[in-house]
């Protein structure tokens, strides 16, 4: 078997006296959807921020695509191919749909964003593909109709696309989604689940956190519980759901 995209071992995350990732090791397999799932406070968004050079973890280890990724800035993660949305929606309101996508393809670009702000003739030409590839990622997402609205007058179901059309800009291998489906109902939220299985398609491995148990267990092809910092469980969907361990964490109760 090849070895995995992302592997974390050992991974600790204290704030003072709180251990909110104690020990924490996975390895996710390219091509996976793989869940992050847990109770409030679990440490899910922790680890989403450790993986993504927001948060130092304290010890442990972290490697992606071969690459140690260990306490290593955001911009690394991302160039190393690593995108992400956030729980709450961070998107620049008051820019387009489109321009929202190009800002996420300067990690990628020749002249960066410097360079386009000043108007080289080369950053000119560059940016004219960035908006065709960045028109390109709005119609893949299901959204080029409104590539000319600001971002904050789209339905939130279209903020989320937009989220996500902005990370894929980023051209990442592994793409991280914190509660995309927060919010939504559920129509937005099939077509959610239709859009990160042609992602999953395309080549774009997967890992996402989600409190929608419906949708996680349809989706995702294996699953992680995290409670109170600690890997409690790890594997499909339907052995995890009836694992006695994540039944208590979740109702707080041992199953009869
Ligand atoms: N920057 C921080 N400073 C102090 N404590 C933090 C910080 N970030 C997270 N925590 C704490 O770490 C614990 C885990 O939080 P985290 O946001 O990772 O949980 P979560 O599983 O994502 O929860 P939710 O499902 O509610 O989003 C919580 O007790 C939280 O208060």
């Amino acid at each position: 078997m090849s070895a995995p995209l992302l592997e974390i071992r050992g991974i600790h995350k204290r704030f003072g006296g709180l251990h909110a990732l104690n020990d924490v090791s996975l390895a996710i397999n390219v091509g996976e959807i793989y869940g992050l799932i847990g109770p409030n406070g679990a440490g899910k968004t922790t680890l989403f921020n450790v993986l993504t050079g927001l948060y130092q973890p304290d010890e442990g280890a972290f490697t992606f695509a071969g690459r140690d990724l260990f306490r290593k800035k955001p911009y690394v993660v991302v160039e190393s191919g690593i995108a992400r949305t956030f729980q709450n929606i961070r998107l620049f309101a008051n820019m387009t749909a489109l321009e929202n996508v190009m800002v996420g393809q300067h990690v990628r670009t020749r002249t960066g964003v410097i360079g386009a702000v000043l108007r080289h003739p080369r950053a000119r030409a560059e940016e004219a593909g960035i908006k065709t590839r960045a028109q390109e990622l709005l119609d893949y997402v299901g959204i080029g109709r409104r590539h000319d609205e600001l971002a904050r007058n789209l339905s939130y179901g279209d903020q989320r696309r937009l989220e996500i059309a902005r990370a894929l800009a980023t051209r990442p291998t592994l793409l991280a989604l914190d509660e995309p489906a927060a919010g939504m109902n559920p129509s937005e939220t099939e077509g959610l689940k239709k859009l990160m299985e042609k992602v999953r398609a395309d080549g774009v491995t997967i890992l996402l956190i989600e409190h929608d148990v419906k949708l996680m267990m349809g989706l995702c092809d294996r699953i992680a519980v995290l409670d109170y910092g600690k890997k409690i469980a790890e594997g499909v969907p339907e052995a995890v759901k009836n694992d006695p361990r994540v039944i208590e964490a979740y109702l707080g109760v041992a199953p009869q």
